[in-house]
């Protein structure tokens, strides 16, 4: 970099340049804080049970934040230090406590910090449903569950979770999905002989682990983050696991970036008690049963396409219950308050043995 002139780098005065900008960033994220503690305020001045975590205001600042970036950093980089700003600021409004799939280090975990960022408190659950009854309780306000694998499919517990449950998806946060052969120091490379993971991440591995881990025992854990903490002390072991289990257990990468498809993410959700306003990109997801008849899949989509809805899934799941013979699970573009996705679900329903609409939310920004 050179400035106009052409004089040579002078780095003492960039250094001093960034403290004089650093000191500016510092008065004006203060000065955002402050405004933040001065909506919590206002939200409790004309509510007393006020919610203070909008994920719609969200959603619409870190857009705005991706619209407006100058550069030279990166759109994403940008939004990610906005949100850790935000997340600060809603401690300062009140801490809010999240429950995810644990156990720590995760790649549920890794997602609930990018939705709400690292001021959030967020609670390792063994279980999909012990996330759903801890938000249930109000033991935590949102819960962080995956719900499909662009590799896998769909997280079938999550959405039999929801079949039972009354909370509402509040939002959505996209993961690439990145696996690593993982050692510890204890571990010799050359006698590798036993690979620890989750069933979904072998899978997702599978053609990597017969070209390169062939006579290896593959051995199926709860989670990652457990295939990453029984490594610690096997000489002839190695975990299939991604980042922050690497981190959190100190393991070393034999091979990065393993999983057979490169463009592996997976999709998480984010549960609370509350509905959503709209944000301007939003999504609705509803879950609808029909009696097992000819024809049912066919009413069931035709308002969506006669409406122009744009659907982004559609899963169908086997009922739990004598009443429910098929359960469809449709994500659309839209939100409930809007008069075409309030008239087509209204068809809907009137077509359905029943429907429950699961929440309207932002569509996931980062
Ligand atoms: O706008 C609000 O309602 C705020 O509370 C402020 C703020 C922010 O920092 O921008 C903080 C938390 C909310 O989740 C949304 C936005």
């Amino acid at each position: 970099m050179s400035d106009s002139s052409n004089a040579p780098l002078d780095l003492a005065a960039l250094r001093q340049r960034i403290d004089t900008i650093d000191s500016e960033l510092m008065r004006l994220i203060s000065e955002r804080a402050d405004c933040a503690q001065q909506v919590a305020h206002v939200k409790t001045a004309d509510d007393p049970d006020a919610v203070f975590y909008r994920p719609e205001r969200e959603a619409q600042v870190l857009r705005r934040v991706m619209e407006n970036n100058p550069g030279p950093l990166h759109g994403e980089e940008m939004a990610r230090l906005f949100r850790e700003i935000m997340s600060a600021c809603l401690a300062l409004e009140k801490p809010i406590k999240v429950a995810y799939l644990g156990p720590e280090g995760t790649f549920t975990q890794q997602a609930a910090l990018k939705h709400f960022g690292h001021s959030a408190i967020s609670l390792p659950m063994a279980a999909i449903d012990e996330v759903f009854r801890e938000v249930e309780a109000g033991a935590v306000n949102y819960g962080v569950v995956p719900v499909e694998n662009s590799t896998e499919g769909v997280v079938n517990n999550t959405l039999d979770s929801f079949m039972d449950s009354g909370l509402h998806i509040s939002g959505e946060v996209v993961l690439r999905i990145h696996h690593h052969l993982l050692m510890s120091s204890v571990t010799r490379q050359d006698k590798i002989s036993r690979i620890y993971s989750h069933p979904q991440s072998f899978a997702q591995c599978r053609k990597w682990l017969d070209a390169h881990y062939p006579h290896a025992e593959r051995v199926a854990v709860s989670s990652n983050a457990e295939a990453a903490r029984l490594v610690k002390t096997e000489w002839h072991s190695a975990a299939i696991a991604g980042d922050m289990a690497a981190q959190l257990y100190g393991l070393d990468h034999v091979a990065e970036k393993i999983e057979d498809r490169p463009d592996n993410s997976t999709r998480f959700l984010i549960i609370g008690n509350e509905l959503v306003p709209p944000s301007g990109t939003d999504k609705t997801s509803v879950v609808v049963a029909m009696r097992n008849e000819p024809g049912v899949l066919h009413d069931l989509l035709e308002p969506f396409h006669r409406h122009r809805v744009d659907m982004t899934r559609l899963e169908t799941r086997p009922s739990r219950t004598g009443a429910w013979n098929y359960v469809f699970f449709i994500d659309f573009k839209g939100h409930i308050d809007q008069p075409d996705i309030a008239s087509v679900l209204a068809e809907v329903r009137g077509r359905a043995q029943d429907m429950k609409v699961l929440g309207s939310y932002p569509v996931g920004v980062l």
